[in-house]
């Protein structure tokens, strides 16, 4: 299918009774491969995905040296070299951990990294990052867009770090990045978020306990401030959790037709946001049920409206939204200002595509109020955006006629998405 194809989101005929296992977390991969990479020794990723998010963070330490090697049973092998290389350019795409999370490995790299992506990437927020890292000694040149990419880090092999303000209110990854490199600054490094908001928190608390798994200390015992010591990075196995963000549309299909759904293989303790679904998903009307199958949500029907802050699971909205749209009374998303600043504005692109079908969506600041109406069929837009596709695909369990357009863009995060898509509503298992 090329971009501009349309793809029928498929009309359920009945309740939807699956078990899915979905890949691994995009987030978990993309922090293994870095600690991987900055590690004292060879790695092993267990089930790790390969999406395009993960395939440039991949290629892109494969550029500065890392050996990044496949095995039989789809894990990577990872073998970090002595010296990160410089002179080299890094393509990032529009993700958003390769953009900020291989910024101050960069800093470490023996020579210039220039760093491009997609148009996307032009827009998306970086300076705050920028700034925090000159602070700790770190030479960038942003000098053709200040504070934007396309930039060059121009690697010395060492950066001096120590304390560093950041207003990350942009995003939780300008935190991430600096702690994820963070112990091979030669003071370590303390960071200290002094802006109004920090969205994401969960993803903050994913990257101090990856740290602590391989072996960092990590001081987080005062609100909004961590400090990461200098010191080694153990090399280690890691087995990468299934997305549960990305269980997402597949979890709401068991709610908006009535149906049940498991996903397997969910963690009993994890810091990914999607963990969340339980009580968002119950708040909107399943029953949800954790055991040693994994996750099953069951519908009866029913579908709830919830005034929910999606401060810390932002990533979670266009699912949410999608599945507040078929409810049958108003809910009201709030705490999501800084995701107009994801691969899309998103608040802007999910009012507008629900409005496009006959929604009534009313967009704030920092909000989304969706008032269900009954929706038609119509194309729908995704702006390179992998969750709006599948926030699509949830509208069109229930309405018939949803044309997305680009429904490749899921590949971001979610290999053969359309694939997995039509076994759930066959009920039969994924085959790959
Ligand atoms: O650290 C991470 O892996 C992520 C942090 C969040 O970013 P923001 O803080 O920019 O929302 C999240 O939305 C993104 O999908 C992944
Ligand atoms: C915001 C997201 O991605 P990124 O890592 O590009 O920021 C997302 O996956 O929802």
């Amino acid at each position: 299918m090329t971009t501009s194809e349309l793809w029928t989101a498929p009309t359920s005929t009945g309740p939807v009774t699956a078990r899915v296992t979905v890949p691994g977390s995009k987030s978990a991969t993309n922090r293994a491969l870095l600690l991987a990479t900055l590690a004292d020794g060879p790695s092993a990723l267990r089930r790790p995905l390969r999406s395009r998010d993960s395939l440039l963070m991949a290629a892109a330490l494969r550029s500065l040296g890392v050996g990044i090697g496949d095995l039989a049973d789809g894990s990577w092998q990872v073998d970090p070299p002595s010296a990160l290389r410089g002179d080299v350019s890094v393509d990032v795409g529009n993700a958003g951990t390769v953009m900020r999370f291989a910024l101050p490995i960069a800093a470490l790299a023996d020579g210039p990294v220039h760093f491009d992506g997609d148009p996307r990437s032009h827009e998306r927020p970086v300076g705050a990052l920028i700034e925090a890292l000159r602070s700790l000694g770190a030479d960038i040149d942003d000098s053709a867009r200040p504070g934007h990419f396309p930039l060059t880090v121009r690697g010395t092999g060492a950066v001096p770090g120590g304390l560093v303000e950041i207003d990350s209110s942009a995003s939780s990854q300008f935190v991430s990045a600096l702690l994820l490199a963070g112990a091979r600054f030669e003071r370590g490094v303390e960071v200290r978020h002094v802006g109004e908001r920090l969205p994401s928190l969960p993803h903050i608390r994913m990257t101090v306990d990856m740290l602590r798994q391989a072996g960092v200390a990590v001081d987080d015992t005062e609100p909004e401030r961590w400090a990461v010591a200098p010191g080694r990075i153990r090399g280690r196995e890691t087995t990468i959790e299934p997305d549960l963000s990305n269980a997402a549309p597949f979890l709401a299909a068991a709610l908006v037709t009535g149906g049940r759904v498991t996903v397997a293989d969910w963690p009993e303790h994890t810091a990914q946001p999607g963990d969340r679904l339980r009580e968002i998903l119950t708040l909107m009307g399943a029953r949800c049920e954790l055991g040693p199958d994994g996750l099953t949500v069951t519908g009866d029907g029913g579908v709830h409206g919830v005034d929910l802050d999606l401060s810390g699971e932002s990533e979670l909205t266009p699912t949410i939204a999608a599945v507040a749209a078929l409810a049958d009374e108003p809910s009201r998303l709030h705490g999501i200002g800084h995701i107009r600043l994801h691969e899309t504005d998103r608040v802007a692109a999910l009012a507008k595509e629900l409005n496009n079908l006959g929604g009534e969506v009313i967009e704030g600041e920092d909000e989304l109020v969706i008032k269900p109406r009954p929706l038609h069929g119509g194309e729908f837009a995704t702006y390179d955006d992998h969750r709006l596709a599948t926030a699509a695909a949830v509208i069109g369990l229930r309405v018939p006629g949803i044309h997305v357009e680009n429904v490749g863009t899921t590949g971001k995060t979610l290999p053969d998405f359309t694939g997995r898509w039509t076994a759930l509503l066959a009920g039969t298992e994924y085959q790959g």
